[in-house]
């Protein structure tokens, strides 16, 4: 009998599936769905799972895992609500729906374990922040964390920043990105080969990265270490406040946590 089902196997649930079965988690144990018939036989395919509809994956599980865009959840819910059994723990990773939202839609008393993951998972690099609802037990959290902790880091938070968490660490990837991106066009702007110039920007950020992790340094005392009096680092610094990236990057956050605030309706 399988014991975890995964709702949804898009980019999430399939990081979440890959990183479950690189943590040496048998394949036997798992079941996916999906709306689209072909995204199952392709995960089916690559990973060994297998896959059935909604309702005959959460008849067989004892933890679901629900991992549908935020705008997918309520049907989902609505047709899951019947068989979901007594005991079993419902996971969501849907960003900005609280417990309490799913709790009501499935009608009694559930356990539910609110995630926000993020896609450094598919390197075990991910950073995730769960919080229990009204009827998650200490248990069932330490299982979620433990679920989690397979694909990177795991804390436990409590719901009212989950809002905050997602607009951190769950969208936080694609600012870097974002970054990213616009390094590289400089470079590029410059005169740098493209190729060139994405692997001094890619191993920039990483070793950066690895920098701040490593040394737990302030990220001012490492920004200083690098901004020679009078040098090119402070004059490109002085641009970035020049033209409010700062205060671009705080109104940014500030807009990722408003929307997710209106994704769980209210
Ligand atoms: N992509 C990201 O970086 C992150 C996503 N999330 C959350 O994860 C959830 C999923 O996001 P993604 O994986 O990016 O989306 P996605 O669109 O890649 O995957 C969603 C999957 O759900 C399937 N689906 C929709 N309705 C269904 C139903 N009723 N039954 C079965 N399958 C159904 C779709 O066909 C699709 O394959 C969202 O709620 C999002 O907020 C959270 C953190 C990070
Ligand atoms: O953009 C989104 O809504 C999802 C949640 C966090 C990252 N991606």
């Amino acid at each position: 009998m399988s014991r975890l089902a995964i709702l949804g196997a898009g980019v999430m649930g399939e990081t979440l599936l890959a990183g479950l079965l690189r943590a040496d988690w048998d394949a036997a144990d798992i079941v996916v769905t999906d709306r689209r018939p072909e995204r199952c036989t392709e995960l089916v395919e690559r990973y060994g799972v297998s896959a059935a509809d909604n309702a005959s994956a959460v008849g067989e599980a004892s933890t679901v895992v629900v991992v549908v865009k935020p705008q997918d959840l309520g049907d989902l819910l609505a047709e899951i609500g019947p068989v979901v059994a007594e005991d079993a723990l419902l996971v969501s990773l849907c960003a900005g729906v609280t417990t309490a939202s799913i709790e009501q839609q499935i009608g009694r008393p559930v356990a539910v374990v609110r995630v926000m993951p993020n896609t450094p998972a598919q390197v075990d690099e991910g950073m995730a922040a769960i919080s229990g609802g009204a009827h998650a037990s200490s248990e069932q959290l330490a299982h979620v964390h433990s679920l989690l902790s397979a694909t990177g880091r795991v804390v436990t938070v409590p719901e009212k920043y989950q809002d905050a968490v997602t607009a951190i660490s769950g969208s936080g990837p694609a600012y870097l990105f974002y970054v990213v991106e616009s390094m590289i066009e400089g470079g590029v702007q410059l005169g740098l080969p493209r190729d060139v110039s994405t692997e001094l920007v890619v191993q920039t950020m990483f070793g950066s990265a690895h920098l701040l992790r490593e040394t737990g340094r302030h990220p001012t005392e490492l920004r200083e270490m690098v901004t020679s009096p009078g040098g090119t680092t402070a004059a490109a610094v002085r641009t970035l406040e020049n033209h409010g990236v700062r205060a671009a990057f705080m109104a940014a956050i500030e807009s990722a946590r408003d929307r997710s605030r209106l994704l769980s309706g209210g």
